[in-house]
Formats: structure tokens, C-alpha cells, sequence
């Protein structure tokens, strides 16, 4: 995928040549870097290949991210141990996988904000953590405590569905004292998740994340909120549209989550419902691959040249061509969608689909801060006459988030280990033009 920021060699415009006159590279570009921010519980994933018996065993309900005592937690690890079933403990989180996959696919600086275990050694959760995040990531910001950070047993059953149980550790223990205010309101996004409400008494977390979340309102950064799991929404469904409605720009979630947030199954119609309350939203449906919807004022309207396509809604994607804008930047706001199947159909064989949907997410992330680093740079750039949230269009970015979510079916980890392809970097590939 080629558009501004680090990740390219060859750049749309020439950023960052040397000036003929002092032989120095422009300097505005070094002053223009810009990162997104993501608040998360720090964990680390520790995967295996269970049954149902084992899950009901330990009174795990299928397919839901739970928390469990540390009783559990010893019952739980002491099995997988003893009958070899661990297939790999590495760095895991939502909002941490996200800003690892974006550092990557961006080459460029994300900041994570959670906590991180005081003294570390070697081969310990938080050192492992640390090791098996992008160096891109800035760990900087973490808060210490004088305790563990927390584990995931991501329990992958037969089908492919993973259960997790999450043993806590101090991970909720955010303080919003260790919200840097500035760091904040010079993001060009906040990322968060529903998980971050999901804590005990005496647990800061949420309300750290909801400084944070005040804070980028306040300075006009747009707050992205990944849904997590449908459980946590099922409990709470009012108390989540409100939020959503109050604190959030663009939303992200699977077509469950989409169901239980707006009661309605097809996930293009759940999309449209969300804009009643957000700016833009993404929709993963799995085999049946992503659905974009958002606003764009009718004067920047672009109609697409891809075959109309009519769900619920009829010939829902005429204007995915557009380039997605804050309904308050709209003057004449007009709703648009796209969606786009799986990248190559999906992969003839799937190794593990967790964390497809974080993928996805950081892949529009790039897109959204490429535009902020374009706007920076090349600020009387006529692409800037329209105050758009991306720098692609609807119709462009999901099929860049399909491609990101590819990479993590075909292999264990939910993190990417290296950017897609150079020769990809062409939008003219097959895949991008169809
Ligand atoms: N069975 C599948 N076949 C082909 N592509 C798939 C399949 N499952 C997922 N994908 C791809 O991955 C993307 C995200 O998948 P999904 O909807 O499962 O995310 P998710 O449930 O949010 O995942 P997670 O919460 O683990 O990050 C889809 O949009 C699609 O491109
Ligand atoms: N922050 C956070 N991440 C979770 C939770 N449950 C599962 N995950 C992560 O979700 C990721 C897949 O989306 C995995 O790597 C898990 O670590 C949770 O309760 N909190």
C-alpha cells in the first residue's frame, strides 16, 4: 500500500529531498513526525489447542473473553504444561497488538499507554512483552508497578474459535495521573477498547482512559473504540451507545459486537445504525470480509467506478470513492459505505483468526495518520481542500484492512511481523484495481 509517511522509499511527492541550497533535508519533516496513542490492559497471550471438555472443565464459556482467579489461572496453566498444549506465549492485548501491527505496517511511531512490572528479568511476562513489540512502539510512557502485568490463555478450539481467559495481574492499574495531557492532544488518534470498563474496585483504568478520552475530544483528536467482545456489550447495550454517542469517532467491531451494540443482525444496517452516533465505522464479518461506512459533504462526493452493489441498503457503495469527513465538518452530509470480500478469497488454509480484526484496524490507522502526515508536509496540497478524516477512500482502505487481516489468518501470532509486500506498494496490482 503506498501513500505518505515513513513506510515508503518512493514517496507521491518528494517530502523529503534535500534543499539544493543548503544540501540539507527539508527540516520541516523531522518537526512534522507525527504518532497515534493506544491505551491497553498489558498482557501477554499464552495460546493452545483445546476441547470443550477442557473448556468446561474450567467453566470457560466458548468464544468469550472472561476474567479468572488466580486459582483458576494455576489449575489452568498447570494442565497446559503438563500436557505439552502450549503453542507459544507471546505479547497479546488488543489495543497492544494494535499499535504493534500499525508501528509496522507505518514504520512509524506509535505510544502505548498501560502498565509494565517494576523489576523485570529476563524470560519473565514483562520482558517477553517488551521483546515481542515493535521497537516502533514507545514503551516510554508505561506506568510501573510493583506486581505482575496480566496473562491471556487464548484457548483455540477445533473450529477455530478462541475462548480467553484472562488472568489480570495489575494490568487495570493505570493511574490518570499517568495520562500526559500533552501527549494526547498531539496524537493524531486514541485508540481504546471496551475492555479497558472491564474492571474490579480499587482499578484506575477506566477512569484513566476516560481522562484520555476527554482530553483528545477536548483537542479535537479522534477517539477510535474497538468493541472487544460481544459479551461485554450484551451486559450494558444503553450504557455502551451512550458512550459511543459522547466520546467516539470511529468505531470498530465484528458483526456480533455490531449486533449487540445496535440489536440488528445484518452487519451494513448495524453500520448504518452506528452513525447515528459515530463518525465513521468499521465492521469485520469474517468470512464475508469488512464493511466501511461513513459521511462525506455532498461536495466531495466521489462515485465509484466498481459495479453497484445492493445489500439492505440499495447500491450502497455508489460513493465509496469518497474520502470519509467528521459529520461536523459536513456541510451537506451524505452517508456513505463500501465492502470488500476477503483478500484472495481468504487463505486456502487458516492458521488463527485471532486478531484479524486488530489488523484490520491498525491498517486504517496508517491511513488516517498518512493523511495527518500529508497535511503536515504539503499543508496547501489541494487534497487538503477537503477536511477529510483519511487520506484514502472508503473503497481503497478496505481493501488495504483486508489485505492486513490476511497476513494474520496465515500465520499463529495476532502481531505482523514485518509491512506487506514491496511490490504491492503499486495500487495498480490486480487486487486493488478490481
Ligand atoms: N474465515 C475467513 N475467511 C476469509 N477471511 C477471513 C475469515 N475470517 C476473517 N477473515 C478476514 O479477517 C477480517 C477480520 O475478521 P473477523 O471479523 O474475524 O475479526 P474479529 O472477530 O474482530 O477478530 P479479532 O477480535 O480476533 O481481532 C475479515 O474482515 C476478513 O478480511
Ligand atoms: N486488553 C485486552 N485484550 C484482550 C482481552 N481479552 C482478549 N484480549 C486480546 O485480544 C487479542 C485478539 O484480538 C488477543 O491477542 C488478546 O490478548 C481483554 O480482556 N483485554
Amino acid at each position: 500500500m503506498k501513500f505518505p509517511g515513513r513506510r515508503q522509499h518512493r514517496h507521491y511527492f518528494p517530502v523529503d529531498n534535500k534543499n539544493p541550497l543548503t544540501n540539507q533535508v527539508n527540516p520541516s519533516s523531522n518537526a512534522t513526525q507525527n504518532y497515534i496513542v493506544g491505551i491497553d490492559q498489558v498482557l501477554v497471550d499464552i495460546e493452545a489447542k483445546v476441547d470443550q471438555a477442557f473448556l468446561d472443565e474450567f467453566d470457560l464459556h466458548r468464544g468469550m473473553s472472561q476474567v479468572i482467579s488466580d486459582e483458576v489461572t494455576q489449575r489452568l496453566y498447570q494442565r497446559l504444561k503438563d500436557e505439552s498444549l502450549i503453542n507459544y506465549e507471546f505479547a497479546g492485548g488488543t489495543i497492544g497488538n494494535t499499535m504493534h501491527n500499525y508501528s509496522v505496517l507505518a514504520d512509524d511511531r506509535s505510544v502505548l499507554l498501560g502498565v509494565m512490572s517494576k523489576d523485570i528479568h529476563v524470560g519473565d511476562y514483562a520482558y517477553r512483552f517488551i521483546s515481542n513489540t515493535s521497537s516502533r512502539v514507545d514503551l516510554n510512557y508505561l506506568q510501573s508497578v510493583d506486581g505482575p502485568i496480566g496473562r491471556c490463555f487464548t484457548l483455540i478450539d477445533d473450529t477455530g474459535e478462541r475462548t480467553f481467559g484472562i488472568n489480570a495481574g495489575l494490568i487495570n492499574r493505570l493511574h490518570p495521573d499517568s495520562i500526559d495531557e500533552s501527549l494526547i492532544a498531539g496524537a493524531s488518534a486514541l485508540v481504546i477498547s471496551s475492555y479497558l470498563m472491564r474492571t474490579q474496585p480499587g482499578d484506575t483504568m477506566t477512569e484513566a482512559a476516560v481522562k484520555a478520552v476527554k482530553c483528545a475530544n477536548a483537542a479535537g483528536v479522534p477517539v477510535v473504540l474497538t468493541l472487544g467482545t460481544r459479551f461485554l456489550i450484551e451486559e450494558e447495550p444503553e450504557f455502551w451507545r451512550d458512550f459511543v454517542h459522547k466520546y467516539v469517532n470511529i468505531l470498530t467491531m465484528n458483526e456480533e459486537e455490531a449486533l449487540a451494540i445496535t440489536g440488528i443482525e445484518d452487519p451494513l444496517l448495524a453500520a448504518n445504525k452506528c452513525l447515528d452516533w459515530v463518525d465513521m465505522v468499521i465492521c469485520t464479518a469474517g468470512k464475508d470480509g469488512l464493511y466501511l461506512a461513513g459521511y462525506v459533504d455532498e461536495v466531495f462526493k466521489r462515485e465509484s467506478e466498481y459495479p453497484l452493489l445492493s445489500g439492505e441498503i440499495h447500491e450502497f457503495n455508489r460513493y465509496e470513492y469518497s474520502r470519509p469527513m467528521l459529520l461536523n465538518d459536513c456541510k451537506e452530509p451524505m452517508r456513505i459505505y463500501t465492502h470488500s470480500a476477503p483478500y484472495m478469497g481468504g487463505p486456502e488454509s487458516i492458521k488463527n483468526t485471532n486478531g484479524a480484526g486488530d489488523a484490520a484496524l491498525a491498517a486504517i490507522l496508517h491511513d488516517l495518520s498518512a493523511n495527518v502526515y500529508h497535511k503536515n508536509t504539503v499543508a496547501n496540497s489541494s487534497k487538503h481542500e477537503q477536511p477529510a478524516l483519511t487520506y484514502s477512500s472508503l473503497s481503497q482502505m478496505s481493501k488495504y484492512a483486508n489485505r492486513a487481516s490476511y497476513e494474520v489468518l496465515v500465520q499463529h501470532s495476532p502481531r505482523l511481523s514485518r509491512g506487506l509486500p514491496e511490490r504491492e506498494d503499486s495500487l495498480d496490482q490486480a487486487y486493488w484495481a478490481q
